[in-house]
């Protein structure tokens, strides 16, 4: 079984038994490497996920001045070149199936004078660029793209970046921590003060890393309680040492794969727990899961710990709609678990989940009806009856589950498979090297058969 693999079958077997660690957090190591490159001198970065979604961030930055090595220990040096200096690049930076990338480096470059082209996968063509170059165009940045599905703007995209980029006071219309950061970053090279309020509060690795670089943030609460994230202009960035924590997106995985899966325990460590990040966490232990937080401690500016998931009865919970931020990309993975449960589950709020690699919502109520789980899909959220805790599918053979590009789906239906009757199979599980490389020989450690 390889990440590579088309139609791979994923079928029930050993308990899953063990210690394992997860790749580097995805959203940190795209910030590490686009604040190193701005920083003037040598900075290192250990623990950067080597997936293909940073690896396209890294080749971006790289067509924009920044010297970008890897070393024969693991550490990444990153020769930054300092705010406002990036050059125009070569070629169409190509964005692979990264959300991320595209659109803080589209905030990134907006306020640099140069011109640069965004071109990525079929799903990434399909997703809205509208949130980031509505405020970008505000800063003075102009935008030539493809018109997509809804009216938003899409990829393939060009920009023409502005120097000097006008600052603005921008309420976030979306609670999207890739919107917000896009921001951010073109403030950076803004004179005076960029502001963008936040009702929701949403990942907040921009603000930690910005400060961490030096510059000059604040956050504040308004008085309806939404947080004003100020970023000061014209910054200059200090190299730095950085240490990127395990992806808690990717310990999701493992930790549903134990609760589900009968005589399991697992333990995931150095996972990142920042509270902006560790709902799923929270929401599985409200539904009784016997998921242990240990060895708490801070790493590079992040709090860390340790992650013991044993198999567990799981109850149905209602998800309060506030908590979709701290979770976003744990859903697919969480609809599994919750088809596990005793009773039902009602998640809501979730609109964002369409726009994603895929319509998540979507995806995961049509393959979980497939492997015979209770679904009923709206318009912003799916309400799952679970099983009780009994496998899921049977009748005639392994259904095949398209995963449409996108990773955490082939991801949560590979876990789902595990405790089926007669197992499933996914159409194309190489979407997974985008944020999981590894990811099959982890399962295959965790059963033994590694
Ligand atoms: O800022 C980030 O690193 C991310 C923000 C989220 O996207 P949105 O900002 O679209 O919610 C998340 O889904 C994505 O995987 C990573
Ligand atoms: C939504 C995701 O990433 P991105 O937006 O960077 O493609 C994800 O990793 O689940």
């Amino acid at each position: 079984m390889t990440d590579h693999a088309r139609n791979t079958l994923f079928e029930p077997g050993a308990p899953l038994r063990g210690t394992v660690t997860v790749p580097g957090d995805k959203s940190i190591s795209h910030r590490a490497l686009m604040l190193s490159a701005l920083a003037v001198g040598e900075s290192r970065i250990s623990g950067l996920l080597e997936g293909e979604d940073v690896l396209a961030t890294a080749a971006a930055m790289r067509a924009l001045g920044a010297q970008i090595e890897r070393g024969a220990d693991g550490v990444w040096r990153v020769h930054g070149v300092g705010v406002g200096s990036l050059v125009q690049p070569a070629t169409a930076l190509e964005m692979g199936n990264s959300g991320t990338s595209t659109r803080l480096l589209m905030g990134l470059l907006a306020s640099h004078a140069l011109t640069a082209t965004f071109v990525g996968d079929a799903s990434l063509s399909k997703r809205p660029m509208g949130r980031v170059t509505t405020p970008l165009g505000l800063m003075g940045a102009q935008f030539m793209g493809t018109s997509g599905a809804g009216g938003s703007i899409c990829l393939p995209l060009t920009m023409r970046g502005i120097v000097p980029a006008v600052p603005i006071e921008y309420r976030l219309p979306v609670a999207s921590a890739q919107v917000k950061s896009a921001v951010l970053l073109a403030g950076l090279n803004a004179p005076g003060i960029t502001r963008v309020i936040e009702p929701v509060p949403t990942r907040d690795h921009s603000e930690r890393m910005l400060r961490g670089f030096g510059a000059t943030l604040t956050v504040e609460a308004d008085p309806d309680g939404a947080r004003i994230i100020s970023i000061h202009g014209e910054a200059e960035l200090n190299p730095q040492t950085l240490v990127v924590p395990g992806d808690p997106s990717s310990a999701a995985f493992p930790v549903v794969a134990a609760l589900i899966t009968p005589g399991s325990e697992v333990t995931v460590t150095n996972v990142g727990m920042n509270p902006t990040r560790a709902g799923l966490f929270r929401m599985l232990q409200a539904m009784g899961a016997d998921l242990a937080i240990t060895n708490e401690r801070e790493v590079g500016g992040e709090p860390v710990a340790d992650l013991v998931a044993r198999h567990s009865a799981l109850t149905g919970i209602d998800v309060p709609p506030d908590v979709a931020p701290s979770m976003i990309d744990e859903f697919p993975v969480f609809f599994v678990a919750a088809a596990h449960a005793q009773g039902i589950t009602r998640t809501s709020g979730l609109d964002e989940l369409r726009v994603k690699e895929s319509d998540r919502l979507a995806l995961m109520a049509r393959g979980l009806t497939r492997i015979g789980a209770i679904v009923e899909e709206q318009e912003d959220g799916l309400v799952i009856t679970g099983s009780g805790g009994d496998p899921l599918g049977g009748g005639n053979g392994a259904p095949v589950i398209d995963a449409e590009l996108d990773h955490r789906i082939a991801m949560s239906f590979a876990i789902a498979g595990l405790n089926t009757r007669g197992g499933l199979v996914i159409d194309d599980m190489s979407p997974v090297a985008t944020s999981f490389p590894g990811f099959a020989d982890m399962l295959a450690t965790l059963r033994g058969a590694a």
